[in-house]
């Protein structure tokens, strides 16, 4: 029987929302389909001012969830228009929601990991069963609540007897290396500081193809100065986010190099990510030679460069070319995720995320 579920994910970039419409059968999974929409210029700058202390933020928060959720609303609303399928054909949508503060060790016992979302007005909106709140169950069981997608990424990418990583580059980088015993974990910085930077220095979002930076020059004693950051060299389980890798992090590292052309300071932070997800390759990822990439990095051509430079005796290879577009993955693993909550399967791992088991993930708020 073929089932159908949607995902929805909104990441740690704050560009907007990814969509997808997948069909399982037979344990198999289809993208039928895609739709993504961009948080406007208000949007995204409250968002990225929910990630750091503030005036009112319980009020702002709520407001601010209701509004991702008039955005997840539009994207389902795309999905079923361009497939021709009503709400009823729906299982569930599973909702990552905005992730605002990850801190799941907080004072060295369980911490928490909050993405604001209003599940129960999607359901209302929408008229399908929603599940949310994937991360906190396993932030509950002793774990880091990410990263996530390492079950989803074996079920797709996995091949039987071969090592195999997979990456994300999102707003921060994360790795799941597949084999007999799967670890995951987030590198470092993915694309959150170089998008910082682009946007304050050029006025675009992001440095489309990675071509600003691949024009300036990698600046070594900055480098060393980004890659002495302890997280880089902490062992797994371990995850981040704009906890740690925000603006003030760069400006603290910055001092000093005042003098830096920026598109020297681009070129270096292009470098700080691919030299971060490297060193992760180098020291737990030896087995693999097949390293897939998905996410939006996976479209940034220099940092892919970059990235194959950094790891000569591996193939690096867009996740395109394995079934599903780069921008498709993450969603689709939410779609996984929702799909597993109904079934009451685990959606963690525990070897991922330190979590004391493998846990069902996330809340039902029925259709
Ligand atoms: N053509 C492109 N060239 C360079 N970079 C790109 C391109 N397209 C997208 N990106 C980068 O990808 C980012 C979006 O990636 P993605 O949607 O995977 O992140 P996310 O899901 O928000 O993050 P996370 O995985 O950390 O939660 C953009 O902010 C941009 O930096
Ligand atoms: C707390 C949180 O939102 N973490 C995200 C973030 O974005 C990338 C990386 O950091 C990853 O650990 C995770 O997302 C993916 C979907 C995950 O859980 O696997």
């Amino acid at each position: 029987m073929r089932e159908l579920t949607i995902g929805l994910m909104s990441g740690t970039s704050l560009d907007g929302v990814d969509g997808v419409l997948v069909a399982f059968s037979d344990g198999a999974l289809q993208v039928l389909q895609h739709a993504t929409q961009a948080f406007s210029l208000e949007a995204k700058a409250e968002l990225l001012a929910l990630n750091s202390p503030g005036g009112n933020e319980l009020h702002r928060a709520a407001l601010a969830a209701n509004a991702l959720v008039g955005v997840y609303a539009d994207v389902v609303q795309q999905l079923l228009e361009r497939s021709g399928c009503s709400a009823a054909d729906i299982q569930a949508i599973g909702a990552h929601g905005q992730t605002v503060r990850h801190r799941p060790q907080e004072f060295d016992g369980t911490g928490y990991t909050l993405q604001l979302n209003n599940p129960a007005l999607l359901a209302e909106r929408t008229d399908i069963t929603v599940v949310a709140d994937f991360r906190s169950r396993d932030v509950a069981a002793g774990g880091q609540g990410a990263p996530l997608v390492p079950a989803f990424h074996r079920q797709v990418f996995g091949r039987a007897g071969e090592a195999i990583a997979v990456l994300n580059i999102g707003g921060i980088s994360n790795l799941s290396l597949l084999g007999e015993q799967i670890l995951g974990f987030d590198c470092g910085p993915g694309n959150a500081l170089m998008d910082y930077w682009c946007q304050q220095h050029t006025g675009q979002a992001y440095d489309a193809d990675g071509a600003w930076a691949a024009s300036g020059t990698v600046q070594p004693a900055l480098l060393a100065a980004l890659l002495a950051e302890p997280y880089l060299g902490k062992a797994p389980p371990k995850s981040t986010g704009r906890d740690l890798f925000n603006p003030a992090w760069l400006a603290a590292k910055l001092q000093g190099f005042a003098a830096l052309a920026p598109i020297d300071v681009q070129a270096t932070l292009t470098e700080l990510t691919a030299s971060a997800i490297a060193t992760c390759m180098d020291s737990y990822g030896k087995n693999s030679k097949l390293l897939i990439v998905c996410g939006g990095g996976a479209l940034n051509g220099y940092l892919m460069q970059r990235l194959q430079a950094a790891l000569p005796a591996v193939q690096v290879q867009s996740s395109a070319a394995h079934g599903l577009p780069p921008l498709q993955v993450e969603a689709a693993a939410f779609a996984w995720l929702a799909r597993q909550a109904l079934l009451l399967q685990p959606g963690n791992l525990a070897s991922v995320t330190g979590a004391r088991g493998n846990r069902v993930l996330g809340a039902i708020y029925p259709a």
